[in-house]
């Protein structure tokens, strides 16, 4: 489902003469359906980097990054928006809202971007902030003034929104007490069972062992100096 072949990640520093920085060189990572892949490697190794490659955040140098049918490296911004909507989820440490949307239609939007009715995407919604201990009260407010691990919940209950073929996740579990942790990994779990893809950063070892059926060290993509 997720295939990365060969690729390589340079950045251009403008802001410092244009001096070249070779990150990676020659990575490789396959998740098959229902497989979760943890990226593990020393700070600064490249996982956060990967994977904003994976997500068509961050451009390749070269290689194919291949999401279902669609090489992210090549793809026409259009071919990510909707690979974005409809196959690929992305679970980022930090939520990014637009202010004074109420919580529940945050965690709806990515139903409703996909066409489904409103009445399900609202229900979804408020099952999955019910699930992570997201008080009621506060689903008519938006959750920019929330606490960061509501935060971190209401982005998670977004994220596992729509049944994604694939999903990304970078540190879903930090800063959760062990009740919310336990509800995570078990949406990551039921996400696994219906045969989504997973690449995940976890510094949490005991989460990482809990879900992950594999575990990449990206350290081993680094560029040899020669
Ligand atoms: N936007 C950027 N511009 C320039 N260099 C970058 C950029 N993003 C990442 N890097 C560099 O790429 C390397 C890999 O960084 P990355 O954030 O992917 O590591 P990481 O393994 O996720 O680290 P951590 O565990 O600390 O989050 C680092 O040397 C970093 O300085």
């Amino acid at each position: 489902m997720i295939q990365v072949e060969n690729v390589s990640k340079r950045f251009t520093l403008h802001n410092q003469g244009g001096a070249e920085l070779e990150v990676m060189r020659g990575a490789h990572l396959g998740v098959a359906p229902g497989e979760c892949v943890a990226l593990v490697g020393a700070s600064g190794a490249g996982k956060s980097t990967l994977m904003r490659m994976i997500y068509g955040n961050y451009l390749a140098a070269s290689g194919t990054i291949r999401v279902g049918e669609l090489d992210v490296v090549t793809a026409r911004p259009r071919e990510i928006i909707a690979l974005r909507r409809e196959v690929l989820g992305y679970v980022s440490q930090f939520l990014r809202v637009v202010p004074r949307v109420p919580t529940r239609d945050v965690v709806a939007e990515p139903l409703l971007a996909l066409g489904r009715p409103a009445e399900e995407a609202r229900a979804r919604a408020e099952a999955l902030l019910a699930r992570l201990n997201i008080p009621q009260a506060l689903w008519e407010l938006s959750p920019l003034t929330f606490s960061g691990g509501e935060q971190q919940r209401v982005n998670i209950a977004r994220g596992f929104a729509h049944d994604y073929p694939a999903l990304l996740l970078d540190e879903p579990t930090a800063s959760l007490d062990a009740t919310n942790r336990g509800t995570v990994l078990s949406l990551i779990e039921e996400a696994k069972a219906r045969g989504a893809a997973i690449v995940g950063i976890f510094h949490d070892t005991e989460a990482r062992a809990r879900v992950c059926d594999r575990e990449v060290d990206v350290s081993g993509f680094a560029p040899r100096v020669s």
